[in-house]
């Protein structure tokens, strides 16, 4: 340890925008070299490279093309890497390792992509047809910080130490593009926005011998060696990078991967590349395997990263949550910090002079807005932004839907601050008249094509509930019961072309409205200017619609009211539920807004009521039993593959629990609690003090 401090401390710290020079001496304090972290083997490896990276045949490309002359001096290897797909790593012995390294020092020609090595480059002469290009490995230690919002920022030092000269070093920031969470195998997953700096230091010398000695850093650094002094101004001091989407997945023991294999994520909703990984056409870009050695939380990971990365601690909260009333929903600012073992691998194709790699491994010069950024060293505000929080009003198809977050709801802590006054009990009596009674089946209007009087679509008014707070996004914090469904009817999921009784629930809730605040004026004991929200209004008419159906009576007095509404669209509606969803895909989008897999169960039996295409949701669709959902879901003939999901052996047992008549009370208790949580979702409640600009409500109406 004394040792690697005294050589190399400065050194690395010279070459690295994220470490400020003066922590020099405390980076090596922390660093774990080889000694430390017996169990991090691959500190002590030198580069590794793949077993086919000498394959027979030279790539004989044109000058255009210029064949890495390092590869072409690298030992024959008995059999090309295989193609396509993603490589296992896969480790030389250590003397091969010590020749491919050498020989790649000695390299005598241009450099065209020598991370993504070309096995055939040159090596036996033209003769032989080019052979599959190997992956190049490189293994070594990564600290890295997994940042609250998803995003990653560290670097990753190759062998033979961070602390000797000769090793390369890479600076690696990832901001999160989307996150969710594979439920089913409670997993994190997400696409990042990936940049690689090439941090290897310049050599010694301009005759290109490796600082240090050391050949290995001419191999595979690229900052090193002739290859790089020849082959750009990152050679010549300045970092070089190559930023492109990656997927993430594997959760602390990541794997970056790119290219992303999409899995129906919507391409045109992410942003470009700044250099498109176009390495080969059909070649695999960029693996990144991290096994993580040390998971460091909470005050060490903070005290670690206080060394490692001053700025990224101690930062005062974000200022970007005006809407949030409740403390819990203050973002943990406290960084996870990995101390992680790490595996590159790099593969690159035939059309090597295409690679940003080349770049990357070159040390090209780069002044891109991610250098700039990262030399300031200081706290980047935008890594602490909730990634791609959907835009108002949200573009029509762009879907920002994270698909999963997990967990459970974060607001509802607003709801024990409330406090029942008398203007609440006059607006839900005047309520009461206006809108459940209308509802009343017994009145005019049971809903639905083929219903006796389609004008009070009662399934209508509960799913407007639905539609009205089912937008939230646990993630972003948007969305939610927040009186903008008037402003989203058109939206697709909305436009139930096939349903028209749905357009009807836009003008009852409007007219509804509109009566109750005209009684409001009449009457003497409510403060002049008191008005309804809209969404108040929405979640009392599904409630209403539950209640006038045989639902649950209590429901009616447990609901509050106070929800602000939104001046303006608030919502990305398609973060609502569409028929075609997996279980994985409805349970995701269920825990994404807060949702337990109960909750899940339990609201879905809202399709007890209603119409749907034209046809019933369940024998009797102007009743809400909830029961004969549920034995529609047994047999797995519901109307929905979303309902026939449920099926499944996750929530297999709730639904048996609920597919007979004798349980009907005891799904009528869950519904009632799952409603007002689907009622509360995001909502800013108006005794709360709020910014008046975004509110509709009349200031006269906060208590
Ligand atoms: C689980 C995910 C869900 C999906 C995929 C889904 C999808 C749909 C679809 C496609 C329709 C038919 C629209 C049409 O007429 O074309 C519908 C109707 C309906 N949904 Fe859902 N829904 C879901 C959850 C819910 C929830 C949570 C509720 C309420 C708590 C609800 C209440 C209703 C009602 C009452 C109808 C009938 C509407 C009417 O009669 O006009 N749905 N749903």
């Amino acid at each position: 340890m004394p040792r690697a401090k005294k050589q190399t401390g400065g050194l690395f710290l010279g070459v690295s925008p994220w470490q400020d020079a003066s922590k020099a001496q405390e980076e090596a304090d922390v660093e774990p070299s080889d000694e430390q972290q017996p169990g991090c083997s691959v500190v002590e490896l030198p580069l590794v490279v793949g077993a086919a990276a000498a394959a027979a045949a030279p790539a004989a490309g044109p000058a255009s093309m210029p064949i890495d002359s390092k590869l072409a001096a690298a030992p024959a290897a008995p059999a090309a890497a295989p193609s396509g797909g993603w490589q296992a790593k896969k480790r030389k012995p250590a003397a091969d390792e010590a020749q491919a390294s050498g020989a790649m020092a000695a390299e005598p020609g241009g450099s065209s992509c020598p991370l993504a090595t070309h096995p055939s480059a040159g090596a036996a002469g033209g003769e032989q047809p080019p052979a599959e290009p190997a992956p190049l490995e490189l293994e070594g230690t990564a600290y890295l910080a997994l940042l609250p919002n998803g995003s990653i920022t560290g670097h990753l030092v190759c062998p033979p130490s961070i602390f000797r000269p000769g090793r390369r070093s890479f600076g690696l920031m990832a901001e999160a593009v989307l996150a969710g969470r594979e439920c089913t195998r409670d997993a994190d997953w997400g696409v990042l926005r990936l940049t690689l700096i090439n941090f290897s230091p310049p050599p010694a010398g301009a005759a290109g011998q490796p600082a240090g000695g050391d050949p290995g850093a001419a191999a595979a650094g690229g900052g090193g060696g002739a290859a790089g002094a020849r082959a750009g101004a990152g050679a010549r001091g300045g970092p070089a990078e190559v930023s492109l989407l990656v997927e993430r997945t594997e959760g602390d023991a990541m794997r970056l991967r790119a290219p992303v294999p999409w899995q129906g994520i919507e391409l045109e909703s992410l942003p470009e590349l700044d250099a498109p990984c176009t390495c080969a056409s059909s070649a695999p870009g960029l693996s990144l395997d991290f096994r993580c050695q040390q998971l460091m939380e909470g005050p060490a990971a903070d005290a670690l990263l206080g060394r490692l990365q001053p700025s990224l601690v101690f930062v005062p909260p974000a200022t970007s949550l005006p809407f949030e009333p409740t403390p819990s929903a203050a973002m943990s600012l406290s960084a996870r910090l990995s101390l992680l073992c790490l595996t590159v691998l790099l593969a690159g194709g035939a059309a090597q002079a295409a690679c940003p790699f080349a770049a990357l491994a070159r040390g090209a010069g780069s002044s891109s807005p991610h250098s700039r950024k990262l030399a300031q060293t200081g706290f980047n505000p935008q890594l602490f932004q909730p990634p791609n929080v959907p835009v108002d009003p949200v573009l029509p198809g762009q879907n920002t839907n994270p698909r999963c977050i997990g967990g459970t709801i974060e607001n509802l802590g607003a709801l024990g601050a409330w406090k029942q006054n008398a203007v609440d009990a006059i607006v839900k009596s005047i309520a009461k008249e206006v809108i459940w009674y209308s509802a009343d089946p017994k009145f005019p209007g049971t809903g639905g094509p083929g219903a006796p009087n389609p004008t009070v679509p009662m399934g209508g008014l509960l799913r407007a509930a639905f539609h009205e707070c089912g937008t939230y996004d646990r993630q972003a914090r948007t969305g939610g019961c927040n009186g903008s469904f008037r402003f989203e009817f058109n939206d697709i999921v909305n436009q139930d072309l096939l349903n028209p009784n749905f357009f009807f629930v836009d003008k009852l809730i409007t007219r509804w409205r509109a009566e109750i605040n005209r009684r409001l004026a009449l009457n003497k004991a409510v403060p002049a200017g008191t008005k309804i929200s809209w969404a108040d209004t929405t979640v009392l008419a599904g409630a209403s619609a539950v209640i006038a159906t045989g639902g649950p009576v209590t429901l009616w007095d447990k609901l509050k009211l106070g929800r602000a509404d939104w001046a303006t669209r608030a919502d990305n509606t398609l973060r609502l539920p569409i028929r075609i969803l997996t279980f994985n895909g409805v349970a995701c989008t269920f825990l994404n807004m807060g949702f337990t897999l109960q909750d899940l169960v339990v609201l879905s039996a809202g399709h007890t009521l209603g119409f749907a295409d034209g046809g019933k949701m369940t024998a009797d669709p102007s009743k809400f039993l909830g029961w004969d959902y549920f034995q529609l879901v047994q047999g797995r003939v519901a109307l929905f593959p979303t309902d026939n999901a449920l099926y499944n052996f996750r929530t297999r047992p709730l639904v048996d629990r609920w597919a007979s008549p004798a349980s009907k009370q005891d799904f009528f208790a869950a519904f009632e609690q799952s409603y007002i949580k689907m009622t509360a979702l995001n909502v800013v409640w108006r005794n709360y003090p709020q910014p008046a600009e975004f509110l509709f409500f009349q200031p006269s109406f906060i208590t």
